[in-house]
Order: C-alpha cells, then structure tokens, then sequence
C-alpha cells in the first residue's frame, strides 16, 4: 500500500514543557494515526532556540518511522509555512506582580502576529488548536486577526478539563475510565468553566446507564454523591490546573499534550458513534450563549468537521453555570479589545 502524503503540523512554544510532552507524541502517531507520516514544524522565539534545537536533536534520535522531516525555527513564517494543524502552545504567561491587562496585551500582540503569519503562509484549510492561556480568547484574537481562515478552522483547548471529569469520575464511582462518556465543559477554560455531569453515561454489563442514575441506584450513597457531583466534583476539575501546579510546581504538561492530541485525533479523524467531546469553538448563539465568543461546547466530529451537539436539556442550575463563564469570556474578550487599541 501507497503510504500517505505527510502532514505538517506546527507546534509553537515547542521548547517549552508542554512542547517536549506533545511533539514525540505527534511523532509516534498519537495524534493523526498510527499510518500517517508527519514533518514537525517547531517555532519558539530566540531566547530559546538552543533548547529548541536540542529537543530537535533528540527527536532525530529517537528515530521515529512516521517523522519525514523537522523545521525548528524562531522564524514565524518559516513555522507556519505550508502547515495543516497548528498547535499554538507559545505564549507570555504571568508573572509575580503582573496584571490580568499586562499578560492579556503581550499575547494579544503574540496571538495578532501569528494569526498574520498563518493566514497568509499556512496551508489552505489548515485547523488551529490554541492551548496557550488565556486559551479561549487567544483563540478569538487569532480568528479576529486571521479573516480568511474559516472560524470553523480555529478552536481553543478544553479536551484537558474534559478528560480530568471523565478521570473523576472513573475514580468516584470505581469504573475505568473508558467506560465514562458524555461529559461536558461548557465555557472558559478558566476556574469558572461549568463541568457538567447531567449527560455522562457509564458503560455497565446491563448497558449505559446515566451518571446521576448509577449515584442513584443506591439510596444511601446518593445524597452524598449528588452533593457531590454538584460540589466537590465541579470545584476538583474547575481547580484541577492549579492542584497540579501545587503538587508539581510547574503546570499541567503530560496531559495537556496527550488531550491537545484527543482534540485534533477527533477533530481530524472524528468522534465514536454516540460519543461528543468538549471542544472551544466559535459560538453561533447555540444554547443562548453569546455569539462570537470562543465558548466550549459538547461537539461531534465527522469528515474533518465540528457540530454542536444540540437539544440537550439545560436545568436552572445549569443554566446560570453557562452565563456565568460566558459572562467571564466577554470580560475577557472587552479586556483583549482595550489592548489594541
Ligand atoms: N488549555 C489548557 O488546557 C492548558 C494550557 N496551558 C498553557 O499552555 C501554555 C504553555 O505551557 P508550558 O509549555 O507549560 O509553558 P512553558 O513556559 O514551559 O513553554 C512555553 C514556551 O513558549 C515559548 N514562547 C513564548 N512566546 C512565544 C512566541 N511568541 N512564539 C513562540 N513561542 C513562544 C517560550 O519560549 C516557551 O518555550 C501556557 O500558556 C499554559 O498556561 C497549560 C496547560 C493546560
Ligand atoms: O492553570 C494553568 O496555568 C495551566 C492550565 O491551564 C491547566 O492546567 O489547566
């Protein structure tokens, strides 16, 4: 058999820790399939172009089969030339004593840069993760500064919060993990995201039962786990990133390169029968959150394409969870405007 054509996929910030958890991963055919052939683009800006070309060197001896070639470059056009995924993880994170406004003005101006560079050089209909905090709104100045790239084409990272709800969950009720599907985070990915439980299922020998109804088939345990699951599950996943940092001391690196590979897996390769996934996407008004917004939504994937899973019943509890991180993303996105001006 023929093999494939190879895909370029771009990482920026890819001598970060982030960027030294995802790129062996693409290489390996994590992200686009055990017969796809990849050439890495990796861009970082000077300052780390030595580390850089390290993990470049380590990547060419690891002799990966799938990995046709590498370009490590400080060069935004040089990175963002002829790519069909870019996976933008480089950013200006806060410091001690900076406010909201400083790291929002440094990547709007990062985001505004590189929205240029891939319009103009990245491949037709390449699709755009952004992972890099403030991910949904550096999401929306890069679909802002890049008009010709379809908004369908640009989405931000909340695959990591669903993936920890689904982690919770596994522990809680004592399943695996691959037995919980239909989670959802709805919003910011920020600590007023809404995980929501209300539509997840667990695979059973008697078939796929409701997470809330499984809580419930023992009287007992349910008032504690309802309490729960609309408690003390919710704060866990929206506090997961900084539990982690607490624990670490650096931020979440391995699972944030293995979900941003989940992300663009399901994007390009589309979701199981009966399965949605929570992806940051451009908001047409669904479920009355604001349009033109980077919102996370419960979606499917099919021939390279998101869709809105629609219909789902939305309670009042539920409800104001939804406006209360939209609410946050529009403040964010008045913040990100004032900065260029
Ligand atoms: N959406 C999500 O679920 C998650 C997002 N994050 C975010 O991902 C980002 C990266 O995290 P880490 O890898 O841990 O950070 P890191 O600091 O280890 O790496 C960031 C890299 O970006 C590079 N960089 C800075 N400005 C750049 C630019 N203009 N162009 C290209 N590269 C640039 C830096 O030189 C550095 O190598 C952070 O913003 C972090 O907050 C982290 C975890 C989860
Ligand atoms: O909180 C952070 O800085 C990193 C992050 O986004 C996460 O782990 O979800």
């Amino acid at each position: 058999m023929a093999s494939k054509e190879p895909i370029r996929v771009l990482v920026t910030g890819a001598a970060g820790q982030i960027g030294y958890a995802l790129v062996p991963m693409i290489a390996r055919g994590v992200m686009l399939g055990a017969d796809q052939p990849v050439i890495l683009h990796m861009l970082d800006i000077p300052p780390a172009a030595e580390a850089l070309n390290g993990v470049k060197m380590e990547l060419v001896d690891a002799a990966f089969p799938l990995l046709k070639g590498v370009v490590a470059t400080t060069d935004v056009v040089e990175g963002c030339t002829g790519v069909n995924v870019a996976v933008m993880v480089g950013g200006f994170p806060r410091k001690e004593g900076m406010e909201r406004k400083d790291v929002m003005s440094k990547n709007v101006s990062i985001y505004k840069a590189q929205a240029s560079a891939l319009e103009k050089h990245a491949a037709a209909n390449c699709k755009v993760l952004v992972v890099a905090n403030p991910a949904n709104t550096n999401a929306l100045i890069l679909k802002e500064f890049a008009p010709s790239i379809p908004e369908k084409n640009i989405s931000c990272l909340t695959r990591l919060d669903h993936n920890r709800a689904l982690g919770q969950i596994s522990e809680r009720l004592n399943v695996q993990v691959s037995d919980v599907k239909n989670v959802i985070i709805w919003g910011n990915h920020s600590s007023t995201q809404y995980p929501d439980v209300n539509h997840a299922t667990v695979k059973t020998p008697a078939g796929e039962k409701p997470v809330r109804e499984l809580v419930a088939d023992d009287a007992c345990l349910m008032i504690v786990l309802l309490y729960r699951l609309n408690g003390e599950f919710i704060s866990t996943v929206q506090q997961r990133g900084a539990a982690i940092i607490k624990a670490r001391k650096l931020s979440s690196a391995l699972s944030a390169a293995s979900s941003a590979c989940d992300h663009i897996r399901d994007w390009v390769l589309g979701t199981p029968e009966g399965t949605f996934v929570s992806m940051g996407v451009y908001s047409d008004g669904s479920y009355n959150v604001p349009a033109g917004l980077i919102y996370s939504f419960p979606v499917t994937c099919k021939n390279g394409e998101w869709t809105i899973v629609q219909g789902l019943a939305i309670d009042e509890y539920s409800r104001k969870k939804l406006d209360l991180t939209a609410d946050e993303l529009s403040e964010e996105k008045a913040l990100a405007y004032s900065c260029l001006s």
